[in-house]
C-alpha cells in the first residue's frame, strides 16, 4: 500500500543563533546546514527570520526582493545563498523565513514574512508568505504588531519532495489557525513544517501545545524550528524546538541554546496510527459542512 510519507527520512531542525550580522548569519547558517547533513539528514529546516534579528523595526532594513523569480545576488543575496547551498549539501533546504520587500512601480512598498524552500538541485520549490500576522497585546507581558509593517500572504502552501511526498509551510502564528494544517493534511501532506519565534510569555504554554494538537487533529508528522534565544536581544525567542509523530508523541526537542535536532519520519506510521485511530473515515462533514470544502482525504 502506498503511504504518505514514501520512504523514511531524516529531518533536521537548525535552532540558529541570529544576529544583526545578515551576513554572519547566512555563513552561520551553512556551517549548521552542512553539520545537519553529516548526520543524514535530507530536509533541512531554518527558523522564522533566520538572516534579521525579529522585530517590526528591522522588517523593511533587512528586506530582500524575490520577485521576479530568480532574483540578482543584489536584490536577494539569501535567495543565492540558500539556493547555492541546498546544492553544495544535496538537501531539501526550507529557508525559515526572511523579510520580503514588494516594490510596486509608482514606489509602493509592501512587506512580507516569507518563506523559501529550495530543492536539493537548487531550484527554488516553493514560498509561502506568513498568512496569520502575529498582532497580539497582552497587558504588562508581550505586544507586538507585525501588521504594522507587514502584509498578509494568502494561500495554504503545499511542496512536493517527490522521493518523500508532500510537506505543508506555514510561518509562526499561523500554528494558531488548525484550520490551515487540516486543510494541508487533507491534501495529502505528510509533515507539517513550522519556522516560528514563540515569545517567553506564550512560548511556556502554547507552543509544545499547539505543535502535539496539530499532530493529533490531523496525524501527521510537525516540525517547530525556533531561533536560539538571545537575552541580549530586543525580542527573545523561547527555542525549543520538536518534532512530534502523528501520535501527537514529542520525537524529540531542543532547550532554548543553539542546537540541531534531527530525527527521523517513518513510513507506514501516518497509516498506523490512522489505522488505530481512524479520525478520517469518521469524520461528519454532514454535520459541519461549512468546514467540508476540501473534501476527503487524498491518497
Ligand atoms: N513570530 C510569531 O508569529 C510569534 C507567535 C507567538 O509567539 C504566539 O504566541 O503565537
Amino acid at each position: 500500500m502506498a503511504t504518505l510519507l514514501k520512504q523514511s527520512v531524516k529531518l533536521a531542525l537548525i535552532q540558529l543563533s541570529c544576529t544583526a550580522d545578515k551576513a554572519r548569519n547566512l555563513s552561520h547558517a551553512r556551517t549548521k546546514v552542512l553539520e545537519a547533513t553529516k548526520q543524514g539528514a535530507k530536509i533541512v529546516v531554518l527558523p522564522e527570520c533566520f538572516n534579521s534579528p525579529y522585530g517590526t523595526k528591522y522588517f523593511p532594513q533587512y528586506a530582500e526582493t524575490l520577485l521576479p523569480s530568480p532574483p540578482t545576488e543584489d536584490q536577494s543575496p539569501t535567495f543565492h545563498a540558500l539556493s547555492k547551498l541546498a546544492k553544495e549539501a544535496g538537501v531539501y533546504v526550507v529557508g525559515g523565513s526572511i523579510p520580503e520587500l514588494v516594490e510596486a512601480k509608482k514606489g509602493d512598498k509592501t512587506y512580507y514574512n516569507t518563506n523559501m524552500t529550495f530543492a536539493p538541485s537548487g531550484e527554488l520549490l516553493a514560498t509561502h508568505r506568513k498568512v496569520h500576522l502575529f498582532d497580539i497585546d497582552i497587558p504588562g507581558k508581550i505586544k507586538f504588531r507585525e501588521s504594522d509593517v507587514l502584509s498578509p500572504g494568502n494561500k495554504i502552501t503545499l511542496v512536493d519532495l517527490p522521493e518523500y511526498g508532500k510537506i505543508a509551510l506555514a510561518i509562526c502564528y499561523d500554528i494558531r489557525f488548525p484550520e490551515l494544517a487540516t486543510i494541508a493534511a487533507r491534501k495529502g501532506a505528510f509533515l507539517l513544517l513550522y519556522p516560528g519565534a514563540f515569545n517567553l510569555t506564550t512560548g511556556k504554554l502554547h507552543w509544545e501545545l499547539q505543535a502535539r494538537a496539530r499532530a493529533m487533529d490531523n496525524q501527521v508528522f510537525v516540525g517547530l524550528c525556533s531561533p536560539a534565544r538571545d537575552m541580549e536581544a530586543e525580542y527573545n525567542a523561547w527555542g525549543h524546538s520538536l518534532v512530534v509523530d502523528p501520535n501527537a508523541e514529542v520525537l524529540g526537542g531542543l532547550d532554548e541554546k543553539e542546537g540541531i535536532l534531527v530525527s527521523e519520519l517513518v513510513a507506514g506510521r501516518i497509516e498506523e496510527v490512522r489505522k488505530g485511530i481512524p479520525l478520517y473515515t469518521q469524520r461528519r462533514f454532514d454535520v459541519y459542512p461549512d468546514v467540508a470544502e476540501g473534501g476527503k482525504f487524498e491518497e
